[in-house]
């Protein structure tokens, strides 16, 4: 049973049709990437998926439940987790201090905060929790750094490590390597690997086939507000690139 699915999706702006009938289906502890020239309506997909758009018709279905239209809160306590093409960190606030304030329990109970001691220990359970993840990144070194002083490429890992600290079974992101050099590209690449074989399934908006080609296990291209193409493993995927109609899209792009 795939972990997230969509059935006939569609969305208009006015007369545009910037969805229509996206149908996909995305298996537990893969990464699939979605392709497709300017326009073709990657972020509107993703946008209604994550909750942030409403959809006009169709289904999102994930982990078996209905989560169509549901609001971007509510869609994310049922463990999905989006990162966006610009981060958005707080820049004032340092690289630690930003992983704190993105973990969900925080602050959700009064009558916890209250209780001093069990405050105390769920504080300490969270840095903990945090500096894991930054060693897992390998940012810990930058853990008192304040979030506006770090690179392109840092700041990409600190949305992931955002992304991180809310348990999440499924990450979506829109072009987490724009504008990051090839190096560290291939090193978020390799941090998402392995975030795959803990299980958690990674679905990702990305211009870079050169580089992210070799991670990817399912491929879908878009055009026009459609699915064109779509491929699982490397033969298919393979198939899917030299397909003629995938091919005619991306001339002139
Ligand atoms: N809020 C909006 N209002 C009106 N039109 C929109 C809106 N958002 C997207 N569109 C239009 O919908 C179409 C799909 O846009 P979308 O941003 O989803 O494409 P994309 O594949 O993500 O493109 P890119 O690779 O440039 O980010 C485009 O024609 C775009 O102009």
């Amino acid at each position: 049973m795939p972990i997230l699915e969509t059935k006939n999706l569609s969305k208009s702006f006015g007369g545009l049709k910037a969805l229509n009938n996206v149908s996909i289906e995305i298996d537990e502890s893969t990464l699939t990437l979605i392709i497709g020239p300017n326009g073709s309506g990657k972020s509107t997909f993703i946008n209604v998926v994550s909750g942030f758009i409403p959809a006009d018709s169709g289904r999102v279905i994930f982990d078996g439940k209905d989560i169509t239209n549901k609001p971007p809160n509510e869609i994310y306590n049922y463990g999905i987790v989006r990162t966006f093409q610009t981060p958005q960190p707080l820049k004032e606030m340092t690289v630690l201090e930003n992983l704190l304030i993105a973990e969900r329990h925080i602050g959700e109970s009064v009558l916890n905060a209250l209780n001093y001691k069990k405050w105390l220990k769920m504080e300490e359970e969270l840095v903990e929790k945090a500096f894991k993840i930054l060693k897992f990144l390998k940012i810990d070194h930058l853990w008192d750094r304040k979030a506006g002083q770090l690179s392109g490429g840092q700041m990409k890992l600190l949305e992931i490590g955002r992304a991180l600290m809310t348990n999440p079974k499924l990450i979506i992101m829109d072009e987490p390597i724009a504008g990051v050099a090839p190096g560290l590209a291939h090193e978020i690449f390799n941090h998402l690997i392995k975030l795959k074989e803990r299980g958690i399934t990674l679905l990702i908006v990305e211009h870079r086939l050169d580089i992210v080609l070799k991670y990817i296990d399912h491929l879908y291209v878009m055009f026009e507000g459609e699915v064109i193409a779509e491929g699982r493993g490397e033969k298919e995927i393979e198939k899917v690139l030299n397909d003629p109609k995938v091919l005619e899209v991306y001339v002139g792009d």
